[in-house]
């Protein structure tokens, strides 16, 4: 009996960043997609690529600290010398440590998702009690849910460190965090579903904007 073909990961990265691209959430070489291997090294996209056209040589894995890629020392495999992990790899690294179960890690730009960053101040961004929010886990009538947002720096360990600090005292109620003006960031137990987040998310954020042009009362702002 022939065994079951193993499919490259990368592949899914490649087709979900497509999509993404096709609806303007990874424009130009914006946003990062990684999926976590059973040996918890993971693929990641390399930086700089276009995310509408990638290549399986468009990704760079990363190995976990104590542990070296099998053909050496290193703890990178990369397709070439010049190809660099995403800038933003700390992100996933952090995500995939603070979550075990996560599998998957997606982050895009979307000018939704930078416009509601801005309707409040705080470190919450409350959401609207939207159906929606069931396929992000929220199983509630009228929930009282919120995504938590980071300020943006120039240091991506700046932000790191942010969030290790916040989410290691105050569990995120969602599998997501904003950073303001810069894009959403989802984490998933598979790629399907770190899609199906991404999708919901962006959803849910074009619902608030679309709320506050019609003057929808209360969407978006900051409880008392
Ligand atoms: C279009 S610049 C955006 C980058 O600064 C960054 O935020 C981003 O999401 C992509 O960085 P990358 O290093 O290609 O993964
Ligand atoms: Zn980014």
């Amino acid at each position: 009996m022939n065994s079951p073909k193993l499919i490259d990961p990368r592949l899914e990265l490649i087709c979900a960043a497509r999509h993404f691209y096709q609806q303007g959430w990874m424009v130009g070489t914006s946003g990062n997609l990684s999926v976590r291997l059973p040996d918890h090294s993971f693929w990641i996209t390399a930086s700089g690529q276009c995310k509408g056209e990638l290549e399986l040589g468009d990704f760079v894995r990363i190995y976990p600290n104590g542990t070296a890629c099998p053909e050496g020392s290193r703890r990178v495999e990369k397709p070439s010398p010049d190809v660099k992990p995403s800038a933003e790899t700390a992100i996933h690294q952090v995500l995939y440590a603070l979550f075990p179960e996560a599998t998957s890690c997606y982050h895009v730009h979307s000018v939704e998702a930078n416009l509601v960053s801005r309707f409040v101040k705080g470190d919450t961004l409350p959401l609207p009690p939207l159906e929606m929010l069931k396929g992000l886990g929220v199983w509630e009538e009228n929930p009282d849910c919120a995504m938590s947002i980071f300020d943006n720096h120039l240091q991506v360990s700046c932000i790191v460190d942010e969030i290790k600090e916040r989410f290691r005292t105050i569990p995120p109620q969602l599998s997501a965090l904003l950073i303001r003006d810069h894009g959403v960031t989802i984490w998933a137990p598979s790629a399907k579903t770190a899609r199906n987040y991404i999708e919901l998310v962006e959803y849910i954020f074009r619902y608030m904007v679309a709320a506050r042009g019609v003057g929808v009362w209360g969407v978006g702002e900051e409880r008392d």
